[in-house]
């Protein structure tokens, strides 16, 4: 008896999932999946992870596979990408996940995306600052930002890669220079600030991490990020010695974490958990939701500065509207200078290296 053809079809599911994701047979295979999930599923967003091998990016793909709210992962990256998309790809959750390796690779990972994040680039060691990565960061932000730009220039950009205070600036004069520069779609993720904050001023409050929210503003190095802890919710007040103890904490998580790696790289995997936060409220944003509300990195008027990180309203164009910083006490005033101080020269430098 011959096969019918609904057992055919059956076959060729089973042997799309047996061949790795970049056998060029599974190449038809794939995309009948997609073709299949956008007619039979609810609606879901074309997602893609730029260093997706990474320390940070295969968490990051890890849980963005398990987003409801993705239809379409593409996972690329310069160094084994076939493999973690393949041991992704059989997690029995909704988005079909396909991998991109390689520079030639680069245009098709972004093809049709709606939102990029982009944790490509080298980490700190101990004695490094997020500055030092600048010479090596710079180019391949550069480079993936063009790509952007040429395939996918309407898609919103959470960029994660260090210095954050210089890479965005870069990214946007990129987009400036292809004349695609839209700067509600640009984001500098500084979840990970927002993220310590909750956790350190919890602690010290006694309090369930979850019920508490700190803005906090400015950048995302050292002195420039600078928690308003005049702010924190539920309402609190804090002695002079708790507000030292915890502003640095904050300024200093992440070195915190470099040392306590010692040489084995920066945070990872409560960067992923903060980067997947922030994609998340975006792809709310874009999906219509009100009242999304994050600290972002981005284009702003908020004080002199051409960037600055503040509480930002997602919707579906990006940062819809920026968040004046609300009043600050003496001791966050004098932050804000330093952090204003700082700031300026990194975005400057980041301008620079693409105006040179
Ligand atoms: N914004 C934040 O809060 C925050 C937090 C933690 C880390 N970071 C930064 O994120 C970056 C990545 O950190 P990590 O720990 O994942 O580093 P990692 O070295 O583990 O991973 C980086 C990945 O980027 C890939 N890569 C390098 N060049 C590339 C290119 N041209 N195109 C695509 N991929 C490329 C590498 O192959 C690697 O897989 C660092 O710059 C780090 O400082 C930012
Ligand atoms: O500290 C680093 O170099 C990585 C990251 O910016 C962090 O805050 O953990």
């Amino acid at each position: 008896m011959q096969p019918t053809s609904e057992a055919n079809q059956r076959i060729a599911r089973i042997s799309a999932h047996l061949h790795p994701p970049n056998f060029q047979m599974e190449e038809s295979f794939s995309l009948r999946r997609e073709n299949c999930r956008a007619k039979g599923a609810g609606p879901g967003f074309k997602v893609a992870i730029l260093g997706a091998a990474g320390g940070i990016g295969q968490p990051l793909s890890m849980l963005m596979k398990m987003n409801p709210l993705v239809s379409v992962l593409h996972l690329y990256d310069v160094v084994n990408t076939p493999g973690v998309t393949a041991d992704i790809s059989h997690m029995d959750t909704g988005a079909v996940v396909r991998s991109f390796l390689g520079q030639k690779q680069l245009e098709d990972a972004l093809s049709g995306v709606e939102l990029v994040i982009i944790p490509a680039g080298v980490p700190r060691k101990p004695g490094m600052t997020r500055d030092d990565l600048f010479n090596i960061n710079a180019g391949i932000v550069r480079t993936l930002c063009e790509g952007i730009a040429k395939c996918c220039p309407r898609a919103i950009v959470n960029l994660i890669s260090n210095p954050v205070n210089s890479t965005v600036p870069i990214a946007a004069e990129v987009f400036k220079k292809a004349g695609t520069y839209d700067p509600k779609r640009l984001l500098g993720v500084t979840m990970l600030d927002v993220v310590r904050a909750n956790t350190f001023v919890a602690e010290v409050l006694g309090l369930d991490p979850r019920q508490v929210d700190v803005p906090v503003v400015g950048g995302h190095a050292g002195v420039t990020i600078l928690p308003l802890l005049s702010q924190v919710k539920p309402p609190s007040t804090f002695t002079p010695q708790e507000t030292d103890y915890l502003t640095a904490r904050i300024q200093n998580g992440g070195t915190e974490v470099v040392e306590a790696k010692a040489g084995a790289g920066s945070a990872t995997l409560s960067m992923a958990y903060a980067a997947v936060k922030f994609a998340d409220a975006c792809l709310r944003g874009l999906n219509g939701d009100q009242g999304v509300i994050e600290c972002a990195f981005v284009d702003s008027q908020v004080t002199e500065l051409p960037f600055f990180a503040s509480k930002v309203r997602l919707g579906r164009n990006g940062a819809e509207e920026i968040f004046p910083l609300g009043p600050l006490n003496e001791y966050e005033r004098a932050g804000l200078e330093k952090a204003k101080k700082e700031l300026a020269e990194s975005i400057q430098k980041g301008v620079s290296f693409i105006k040179k």
